[in-house]
């Protein structure tokens, strides 16, 4: 196979932790080109977001296709997308090449509580990007919000992944990073039928930032490389892991994932 490339249409991260930046250096880590197109800058760094520049949705799809009309792409994952003109010309672009391989992760909200998708957004994200959308990755605020269910149980989990495969996504993984379990990190995959679990050890520290981009472009590099769903929601959930239990203490709040962790592990 030749050289798998993915790209991440995204914003910016300036303190280097989530976003963008997650995004390229974990293609990198597991051996896959990346590219971007960038959405939004944030200023940002690890006590939260002290800012946000949205870019234009004209700038996003001239970025995309340069991409497109040039190097060309394997897989691509969407983050912060921010407005809805954003997602309308991002899904315009996704339809216009007919690429399939489509991670969104519905990034709404930071973990500091800054608003990273405005709520007049949210309809556009559902009837334009979940019908293009291979796989859908949200956490559990962002799948209460999107479905409006409250996730409180295993069946409540299951009932709004079955209203978010509904919508037009074909595998749904509903993050557990949020949940309650002190003991397991355990993800939620509906592949549209039957549901299965990515199972990993709860890790106790507070240097977690930019754990869902990191895992949603682990997934997306995994498929650029040609891997099947399983073997690279398998590998996502092996990278995130090394990278939560190497988190890195710098900076006065919630330090980033460590995203060479997961290769120096597996040397
Ligand atoms: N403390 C933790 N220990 C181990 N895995 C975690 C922890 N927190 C999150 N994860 C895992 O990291 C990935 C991202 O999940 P989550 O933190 O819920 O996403 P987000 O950053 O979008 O809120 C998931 O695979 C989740 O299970
Ligand atoms: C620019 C940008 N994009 C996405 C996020 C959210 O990232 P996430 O992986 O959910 O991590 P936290 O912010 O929740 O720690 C972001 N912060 N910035």
């Amino acid at each position: 196979m030749s050289l798998p490339r993915a790209l991440t249409i995204a914003g910016s991260d300036s303190g280097g932790g989530a976003g963008i930046q997650a995004d390229l250096k974990t293609f990198q880590e597991l051996g896959v080109y990346g590219m971007s197109a960038i959405t939004a800058l944030t200023a940002q760094n690890t006590t939260g977001v002290q800012a946000v520049y949205p870019t234009t949705p004209d700038a996003v799809v001239t970025q995309i296709r340069s991409i497109g009309s040039d190097i060309g792409l394997d897989a691509l994952k969407t983050g912060m997308l921010f407005g809805s003109d954003i997602i309308q010309a991002v899904a315009a672009v996704i339809r216009e090449y007919g690429w399939t391989k489509v991670v969104v992760d519905p990034v709404m909200i930071a973990k500091g509580g800054s608003v990273l998708l405005q709520e007049s957004a949210i309809h556009a994200l559902i009837t334009e990007l979940l019908p293009l959308t291979e796989v859908l990755t949200p956490n559990i605020p962002e799948a209460e919000h999107l479905t409006g269910l409250s996730i409180k149980r295993a069946t409540d989990k299951r009932e709004a992944a079955r209203k978010l495969a509904a919508f037009g996504a074909r595998h749904v993984i509903i993050k557990g990073g949020h949940d309650d379990d002190e003991q397991k990190a355990t993800d939620l995959w509906y592949d549209g039928r039957d549901f299965y679990e990515l199972e990993g050890k709860r890790i106790d520290t507070v240097h977690t930032h930019g754990t869902g981009c990191t895992f949603s472009a682990a997934l997306t590099a995994g498929l650029a490389s040609g891997l099947e769903l399983k073997a690279a929601l398998e590998q996502a959930k092996a990278f995130i892991q090394a990278a939560i239990e190497g988190g890195i203490a710098i900076g006065h709040g919630r330090g980033p994932t460590n995203h060479w962790a997961y290769k120096r592990k597996s040397c």
